[in-house]
């Protein structure tokens, strides 16, 4: 019985039995899209023994292609593989065709995000003018627009010019925007690169990326928000080295947070043995002692967010030699999976360290009103409910999205999502 987007938020649910992510169990009653304290008349139920009910999941790092390359994917099918993961908030990279590079355009998103989303979308702004690098965009505009927007990035290019990263951090300290950079060195990486720069790029003769080509970067720009006292987030965290760099910069007090994809903390150079271009991404994935530093740092809060930077691509785009196939891997309906397994099951974190990472500190770096609060009388109901011990074969054939470079397919995963509810409506009952 899943609502149509749009459609009202009319009905009355009790969620019984569900456990909360500190272990206590309740009945959740939601009435008029909000918690509340008791059990609305006419509700209905939803039986949730023996499932975790957890705010709903809110995504910095979103690419939907619309407009431009609704081929790949849209508003409305890149929310359905939100809501399908258990989000119920995505943020909207500007990489789009035309860029979200003015107030017209960001409000453009958000629209299509309010008639077609399966989950509430955020448009998020382009530093520079067409992601040129050279003109910073207008976003005190895009800030002041309907829109609202807080977070800006030029990610899938990074913000190479050093005194322009430093304008685009001076501009938005005043309205408490953030600039979220997509950390590549690019001449230091080489136009070829695709692979880790290691043992493996050589034996496979792919294009090496070394892990400081990230680094230096988050070197240079924690040390500019310093200078700005302005507020960075780095995307897409990959190395140990990038790592050690965030680590020091919060130490030092800097306004720095990070991101880690679940693709990230999961997979590793060795996926490229077999040449398939469904694993070429940017960052490119990295060897174990990196993915071992990015598990620790999302466990001990140097990483603060998971961002699943899920990036659809057609199969003619991805059907290439490696060197030339586009980077990006889908994200939004496996990320939960990925990290129960790979922090929750490792008993590296518990479920109140996932709900941080996951949900409110993501919607509190993008200053999402309403989104990643506790779930308790008043709160918005914006929840997933989670059955951890289920476990499924990925298929990429059964997504949501309209692409099908699923990393994870032909993988046992947990399969953790039975329900998700945004706005008191179910936008996902599996
Ligand atoms: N991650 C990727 O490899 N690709 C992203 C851009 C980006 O996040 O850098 C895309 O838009 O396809
Ligand atoms: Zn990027
Ligand atoms: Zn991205």
């Amino acid at each position: 019985m899943t609502n149509t987007p749009g459609s009202p938020a009319n009905n009355a649910f009790v969620i019984a039995g569900a456990r909360l992510a500190d272990g206590t169990t309740t009945d959740l009653h939601v009435a008029d899209g909000v918690l509340v304290d008791d059990a609305p008349t006419g509700a209905r139920r939803i039986d949730a023994d023996g499932l975790l009910a957890l705010p709903g999941l809110v995504d910095l790092h979103t690419h939907l292609r619309e407009p431009g390359r609704e081929d790949t994917e849209t508003v409305a099918s890149g929310t359905l593989a939100a809501a399908r993961g258990g989000f119920t908030a995505v943020h909207a990279m500007a990489n789009t065709e035309p860029v979200t590079d003015d107030a017209e355009k960001a409000e453009y998103i958000q629209l299509l995000g309010e008639r077609d989303g399966h989950c509430q979308v955020i448009p998020v702004g382009a530093v520079t003018k067409n992601l040129d690098g050279n003109q910073l965009a207008e976003m005190g505009l895009m800030a002041k627009s309907r829109a609202k927007v807080r977070i800006f990035s030029d990610d899938g290019k990074c913000v190479m010019d050093s005194l322009l990263m430093r304008r685009a951090l001076d501009w938005v300290r005043p309205f408490g925007g953030v600039i979220a950079q997509h950390s590549q060195d690019s001449q230091l990486a080489g136009p070829g690169a695709c692979c880790h720069e290691s043992e493996y790029s050589g034996r496979l003769g792919l294009g090496g990326w070394p892990a400081q080509a990230e680094s230096v970067i988050i070197a240079r720009d924690v040390q500019l928000a310093e200078l700005t006292r302005s507020r960075l987030h780095v995307c897409h965290v990959s190395t140990a080295e990038g790592v050690d760099v965030v680590r020091w910069a919060k130490k030092r007090g800097i306004n720095v947070t990070a991101e880690v994809t679940p693709h990230h903390l999961l997979l590793g150079t060795r996926e490229l043995e077999g040449y398939d271009t469904t694993y070429k991404v940017n960052p490119p994935l990295r060897t174990d002692e990196h993915i071992e530093a990015v598990r620790e740092a999302l466990a001990d809060g140097t990483i603060d967010v998971v961002g699943t930077d899920h990036a659809p691509h057609a199969a003619q785009d991805k059907d290439h030699a490696f060197v030339d196939a586009r980077p990006g891997m889908l994200g939004l309906e496996q990320a939960l999976a990925v990290v129960l397994e790979t922090m929750v099951e490792a008993g590296r974190m518990d479920w109140p360290t996932l709900v941080e990472r996951m949900s409110s500190t993501p919607a509190r770096i993008g200053q999402v009103e309403r989104q990643g609060q506790a779930l308790v009388p008043g709160s918005v109901a914006n929840l997933v409910l989670v059955d951890p011990s289920a476990r499924a074969v990925v298929s990429k054939d059964s997504s949501a999205s309209r692409s099908r470079n699923n990393p994870y397919h032909g993988r046992e995963l947990p399969d953790p999502v039975v329900l998700t509810m945004w706005k008191g409506r179910v936008t996902h009952q599996r």
